[in-house]
């Protein structure tokens, strides 16, 4: 049965809390899984990826226990190894947990959704094998056993994925002599995660030296326990923020960190380029939509999570909007550059492939239709953002926006009808 989104009859106006950041979340996770002592995390994102990755920890040996508005995070003496880890399709969990595992007892293996054997997870495991795991195949499902002493170097190419780096280095102070961990590829994408992850190891006090930029080494050493609140997630704040760009209304969301690592926060640039106007406070962001937004050239190597949401956006906006920089959404949630030329042409829109993102022609005339989703939780935000102007739009599937905001569907029907 196809999902209706609702349209808008008046500009959108309001304000939206948005959960806690995914990336943060899982790192803070992580971290505290590795720490010399309990953490207690607040504003933890609730959603499909965070309860898989408590779950994934759960079962290397870790207590996670909400305690009201918090998490308790208890490592355990010694991680031990686990059959069948489920990792959904969630990147940070397939990319992230299976370091942990090479610091365990015993051996783990690792499972997860049917489109999660697409995504590529080659070179991390090749980066365990150099550590001195051994693994079973090239993507998921696979089974890793943990060296006796891991080693401390790996290159690998990073192309595919930046989780790569990112989840090598998490664990890099667990090592016996540390890790020095250099990307091979040409070119690496979503450079501000691995620079999140770089910052939240020394928020906890371990020493990440950045030799090139493309070299990482991570000295031995404790990683400390800590209190951490986690900042509201930009890029799932992102499509409310363009409701009120595309219908001439204004959303402000509250809580936006004065200075984020967050790459989601290049929203607010892009629709300042396309015409809507900006308001910045000292704790929220505001977007007014001033009238008829304008397509843009734009570079998202850096923050390839938007693409869906902006292609929405220049759908609406006028004249071509050309994205660059994002071969690798190929390997996300579902081959995003495919999925989102497909359902624009679904509304009769003109849109390409090219060789590093897509081109569309905006503000033509689009008619109704079901989009598919593809078990992506961004193709119910391009959907649902094109339904605002677009009468008619239903999606096949709404329980994919768990993955990261289980309370979309409502928060977006009372925001748009308020
Ligand atoms: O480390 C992270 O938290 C993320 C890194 C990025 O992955 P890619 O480098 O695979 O794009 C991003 O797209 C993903 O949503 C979250
Ligand atoms: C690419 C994404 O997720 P993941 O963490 O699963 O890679 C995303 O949320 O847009």
């Amino acid at each position: 049965m196809p999902h209706p989104l609702p349209s808008a009859h008046r500009p959108v106006e309001g304000e939206q809390v948005v959960p806690g950041s995914k990336s943060e979340t899982n790192r803070a996770l992580v971290l505290a899984a590795l720490a010399d002592g309990p953490s207690t995390l607040t504003g933890a994102l609730e959603s499909r990826d965070s309860a898989l990755m408590i779950a994934a920890l759960r079962r290397l040996g870790v207590t996670i226990d909400p305690v009201g508005e918090t998490l308790v995070v208890r490592p355990p003496e010694r991680f031990r190894g686990a059959r069948d880890i489920d990792c959904g399709l969630a990147g940070t969990v397939m990319r992230f947990v299976p370091p942990i595992a090479l610091l365990a007892e015993g051996t783990s293996s690792f499972v997860g959704d049917p489109h999660a054997s697409e995504r590529p997870m080659g070179p991390l495991l090749d980066g365990l094998r150099q550590l001195g795991a051994t693994v079973t195949g090239d993507a998921l499902p696979f089974t890793m056993t943990p060296p006796a002493t891991p080693h401390g170097t790996a290159n690998i190419d990073a192309s595919s994925s930046s989780q790569f780096v990112s989840g090598l280095l998490l664990i890099g102070a667990r090592l016996p002599t540390g890790l020095t961990l250099r990307h091979t590829g040409d070119r690496l994408p979503s450079r501000p995660h691995i620079d999140m992850t770089t910052s939240m190891l020394r928020e906890v006090g371990v020493s990440v030296a950045e030799l090139d930029d493309r070299t990482w080494q991570v000295s031995p050493g404790r990683i400390a326990a800590r209190d951490l609140t986690i900042e509201p997630d930009l890029t799932n704040a992102a499509v409310f923020l363009a409701a009120a760009a595309v219908t001439g209304g204004s959303v402000t969301v509250p809580g936006w960190p004065s200075r984020s690592l967050q790459p989601g926060a290049l929203i607010l640039d892009i629709v300042e380029r396309m015409g809507a106007q900006v308001t910045r406070g000292r704790r929220s962001a505001t977007v007014t939509g001033v009238g008829p937004l304008a397509g843009l050239d734009v570079d998202l190597t850096t923050a390839s999570e938007l693409t869906p949401v902006v292609a929405a956006l220049g759908a609406l906006a006028e004249g071509r909007t050309t994205i660059r920089g994002v071969a690798h959404i190929r390997g996300h949630e579902t081959d995003r550059i495919a999925a989102l030329v497909a359902e624009l042409r679904r509304l009769g829109a003109e849109a390409e492939e090219t060789a590093d993102g897509l081109t569309l022609v905006g503000a033509g005339e689009l008619r109704p239709a079901v989009l598919h989703t593809y078990a992506d939780h961004r193709m119910v935000h391009f959907a649902a953002l094109l339904a605002l102007r677009v009468p008619g739009i239903a999606v096949t599937d709404l329980e994919c926006v768990s993955k990261t905001m289980p309370h979309f569907a409502r928060d977006w029907a009372s925001l748009v009808r308020a």
